[in-house]
């Protein structure tokens, strides 16, 4: 079940740990796919005078606090020149609308950068999502979701390296809902040029910027004609200004047929697709890999960004200390890289990879039986 295996190609992982030249091909190879540097969004926040970057921080709920206290243990470690500021979260009520409090609002804005845990929603009635209200506050219009095989972990397929983007801000996401009559509700699906086109011509320069040369929209336009169809349209028009990067589309149940059937034929490639379709398929593609413990995010905006895990708030294990750090670890260090501090970044996801290739200290989502703080302390050993 635990055997080692590759993360990419067999020739890489090897080379990975034997030879130096090599290793740094395919640190460099995974600094573009954890990266999001180099794409429309430039990170502008200041160091203080001792060097160090502010980064808001909202440890969020259920594993969220434990998966936090992991990632600030391996900083620390790493002596990462990150000085934490938290934030509450804590929703409150502005005009009618959920919204985040002032204070967090200021703190992101002036770090322009956050870390995030996950935020729990209530079903049905309550609070509108708060990670929905993070992203629409700060206009946070696309979200970067790669994942990746992980050594030291057997599932069906050895090399996924898949990379989804998902408009982040409308779409079946938007919360446009009412009762037209008693027994009958309609929920809106947004979907506007606008937003379209800022995402899809951000996974054209994320192609450019990871080196694929090929960008594929998922869609279903066959029956949301007017809405996948706007997305769609907007998608050929945007590919216009790319000749370099070859554009088609696929229908997203075909998709999904594919991907769980052999995933490889996407490694090539960056999906771009409407909101909600890139939170299924995200976490579909997690699947694939070992699970959600594993798969990182970013959520990339003009003005900041926030990087958070794939994953929820995971209430059937929370306050046990049984949660993977590991899809955390890694959106922060998605978070170094679009901060540039590439080589922080490129020693913390070393430490990790390596701790799970070994498969000494795993979590039980991973078929182990180490808690959340004793994986943290393989990896720190590791630094
Ligand atoms: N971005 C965010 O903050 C997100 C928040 N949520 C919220 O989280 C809450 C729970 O949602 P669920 O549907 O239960 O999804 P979930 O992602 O929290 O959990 C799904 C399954 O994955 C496991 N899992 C998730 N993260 C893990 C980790 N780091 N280590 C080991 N196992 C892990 C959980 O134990 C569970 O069995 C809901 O309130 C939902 O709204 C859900 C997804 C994303
Ligand atoms: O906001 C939520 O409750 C869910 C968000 C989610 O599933 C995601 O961002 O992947
Ligand atoms: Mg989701």
């Amino acid at each position: 079940m635990l055997a080692l295996r590759s993360i990419a190609a067999p020739m890489q992982r090897q080379c990975w740990r034997a030879a130096p030249r090599a290793a740094v091909s395919l640190s460099l190879q995974s600094r573009r796919l954890y990266s999001s540097q180099d794409a429309v969004a430039k990170f502008n926040g200041q160091k203080d005078a001792q060097g160090r970057y502010t980064v808001s921080l909202i440890e969020g709920d259920g594993i969220g606090p434990e998966i936090a206290v992991a990632v600030k243990d391996i900083f620390a470690a790493a002596k990462t020149p990150i000085t934490w500021e938290p934030i509450n979260v804590d929703p409150i009520i502005k005009d009618g609308k959920t919204a985040i409090p002032d204070a967090a609002i200021e703190s992101i804005r002036k770090n322009k950068i956050a870390l995030k845990g996950p935020l729990a929603t209530p079903i049905g009635k309550g609070h509108v999502s708060l990670n929905l209200t993070l992203r629409r506050t700060f206009n946070l219009f696309a979200n970067l979701r790669p994942c990746r095989s992980v050594a030291g972990y057997k599932t069906p397929y050895d090399n996924v390296d898949t990379v989804l983007i998902r408009e982040n801000t409308e779409g079946e996401y938007s919360g446009i809902e009412h009762v037209v009559v008693d027994g009958v509700v309609q929920s809106i699906k947004l979907i506007t040029r606008e937003a379209s086109e800022r995402v899809l011509r951000f996974a054209f320069q994320h192609a450019r910027a990871i080196g694929r040369k090929k960008v594929r929209v998922v869609h279903k336009a066959t029956i949301m004609k007017m809405s996948d169809g706007l997305f769609l349209t907007v998608g050929n028009q945007v590919a216009k200004e790319f000749p370099d990067i070859e554009f088609d589309a696929e229908l997203l149940d075909n998709t999904c047929l594919k991907m769980t059937t052999d995933p490889t034929p996407y490694n090539d490639k960056v999906l771009v697709m409407p909101n909600l379709y890139g939170d299924i398929l995200s976490d579909m593609c997690a699947g694939l890999i070992g699970g959600l413990g594993l798969t990182p995010s970013g959520n990339i905006g003009d003005e900041c960004s926030i990087f958070e895990a794939v994953h929820g708030s995971a209430p059937d294990i929370a306050g046990k200390g049984l949660a993977n750090p590991t899809a955390l670890l890694l959106s922060s260090v998605m978070m170094l890289r679009h901060m540039g501090l590439n080589e922080y970044a490129d020693r913390i996801e070393k430490a990790a990879f390596d701790t799970l290739a070994e498969g000494k200290a795993l979590t039980g989502d991973l078929g182990g039986k180490a808690k959340t703080s004793e994986f943290a302390a393989a990896i720190i050993e590791k630094l």
